[in-house]
């Protein structure tokens, strides 16, 4: 019987029989199989030569749904006749192009993420696939901390589709930094401003998980699978995610994309990279003499409380414009995002200021929000909430704040206790105002003894008793889907 190959209406690639009674796609386990696929879950598909006969056949690769939220690669041979190959293959090619995935990566590698293993990742799992989707990349293994900011300020942004980070939450935090920064430069953005609005990104970037933190793929993703995200990052599909910036000192310190913790989990990030010798272990260790010498700080918190009804005004007045560091023929790739003034105007709104005082633990907030899903206890990540959750950790017992942050680490909601204080809010200020200072040459107050911001996973520095935190709507988008 003639095999002819067809693509057929409804969005399906299949190898028609013959007699037009049903679609299949020839299978190397044998013949007969009926495989029904979405061209968005097919991968490439490829010509192959078969050895000795010169015989051309296809291998078409696609995408299926594994256990636990996985997704695995799969590939059937497709015969048939070669003017039917060619056929097939033009008309998948531009179906695929029509897709808009990535073409040209720019891979940054920490090989001293978690168990050092980002290296043997990228070529035994990443690389190969990426390949076979014919997506081009530019391969950096980093040699020191710092590097894929100082690369990304140089770097020519039209030569790529996307970032993407292979490591922990650190090296998706330190890409993001790179890339937000360079774009306030190119934009001209007075970024030591906190007030300044922010120059969102139209390039997207994802994580491969190899650190010891991967929080931010297992919220992408539901699971920390490797090849699940590669196939996410080829499938193209991203969402947007907001950042929050820290400044301190009329200076910028960065940027966050995941979490930022003031106070006690700030301290245990610090005393965690003393112990940087014993691998990720210490994230299990090290905590717990942190939280058994806590100390608690006098603090004032200035925020603008969230406003729903104002915040869905600026929506509206909202543009849609392109990157500004692209040229306009690298954004047929991209999706139409929204060219953000991410920030509302802060300085309009300082009438509406409101705080909160008292001695904390802690002054956490989350930049991905958690919500609870269908009014049951499990917690599902919000990307681009309209305002950032914080939360004051007030005196209490040690006991209790054991229990709180064990919940915490669980991902479950961790809230109704009586000394947390909730805010919902667009932005803060911490003021220290009981904390030892002195003046430095500039006349600027300066910390006696620094504290500490967990940033992303990262210690953060504060010298200054008096810290921002802004919340940039939508500033990035990350490759992938919830879920
Ligand atoms: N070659 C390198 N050597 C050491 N540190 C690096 C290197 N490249 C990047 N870094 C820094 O390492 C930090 C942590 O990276 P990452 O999140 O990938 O690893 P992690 O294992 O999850 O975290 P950590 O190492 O802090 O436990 C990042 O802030 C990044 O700047």
């Amino acid at each position: 019987m003639d095999r002819t190959i067809e693509i057929y209406r409804d969005n399906c690639i299949l190898s028609y029989d013959g007699k037009k009674e049903y679609f299949s796609c020839g299978n190397s386990s044998g013949a007969g199989k009926h495989v029904c696929l979405k061209l968005s879950d097919v991968l490439a598909l490829k010509v192959h030569v078969k050895a000795g006969t010169l015989k051309p056949y296809l291998v078409l690769h696609y995408v299926v749904e594994g256990n636990g939220k996985v997704l695995r690669t799969k590939s059937c041979i497709i015969t048939g006749e070669a003017d039917q190959h060619l056929r097939l293959k033009d008309a998948v090619d531009a179906i695929l192009n029509s897709f808009h995935r990535p073409k040209r990566l720019v891979v940054f590698i920490n090989p001293n993420s978690g168990h050092r293993k980002g290296v043997n990742i990228f070529h035994n799992a990443v690389k190969p696939l990426f390949e076979l989707c014919d997506i081009s990349l530019r391969c950096i293994k980093t040699e020191r901390p710092g590097q894929p900011k100082e690369l990304l300020e140089k770097y020519d942004l039209r030569l790529m589709d996307g970032l993407v980070a292979i490591g922990g939450d650190g090296m998706f935090s330190e890409c993001m930094n790179g890339l937000l920064l360079r774009l306030q430069k190119d934009a001209q953005v007075d970024y030591n401003n906190p007030d300044a609005p922010l120059s969102a990104s139209t390039l997207p970037i994802g994580i491969i998980p190899a650190g010891s933190g991967n929080m931010l793929v297992q919220y992408l993703h539901g699971t920390i699978d490797v090849e699940t995200s590669v196939i996410k990052i080829i499938l193209g599909d991203h969402l947007l995610s907001n950042a929050v910036s820290v400044h301190q000192g009329r200076k910028l310190s960065s940027y966050a994309g995941l979490i930022l913790e003031f106070g006690l989990v700030g301290e245990m990030m610090k005393d965690c990279e003393k112990f940087r010798w014993l691998g990720p272990k210490r994230y299990n260790i090290v905590p717990l003499g942190t939280i058994l010498k806590r100390k608690s700080v006098n603090v004032e918190v200035e925020f603008i409380p969230e406003e729903p009804q104002k915040v869905k005004a600026i929506h509206k007045s909202r543009t849609f414009a392109r990157q500004m560091s692209l040229p306009a023929s690298r954004l047929q790739f991209q999706k139409r995002v929204l060219r953000l003034n991410s920030t509302p105007d802060f300085a309009e709104d300082q009438k509406c200021w409101l705080k909160k005082t008292g001695k904390v633990y802690g002054v956490d907030s989350y930049v991905v929000t958690q919500k609870e899903k269908d009014g049951n206890r499990n917690l599902v990540p919000f990307f681009g909430d309209s305002a950032l959750h914080v939360w004051l950790t007030d005196k209490c017992s040690l006991s209790s704040h054991v229990s709180q942050l064990s919940l915490l680490k669980e991902l479950k909601p961790c809230w109704d206790f009586k000394f947390i204080r909730e805010i919902r809010c667009r932005g803060y200020r911490v003021k220290l105002p009981c904390s030892p200072f002195y003046k430095d040459d500039c006349g600027d107050k300066k910390l006696k003894k620094p504290l500490y911001i967990n940033c992303d996973g990262e210690a953060l520095r504060v010298d200054y008793p008096e810290f921002d935190v802004r919340l940039h709507r939508n500033a990035v988008p990350v490759f992938g889907k919830v879920g």
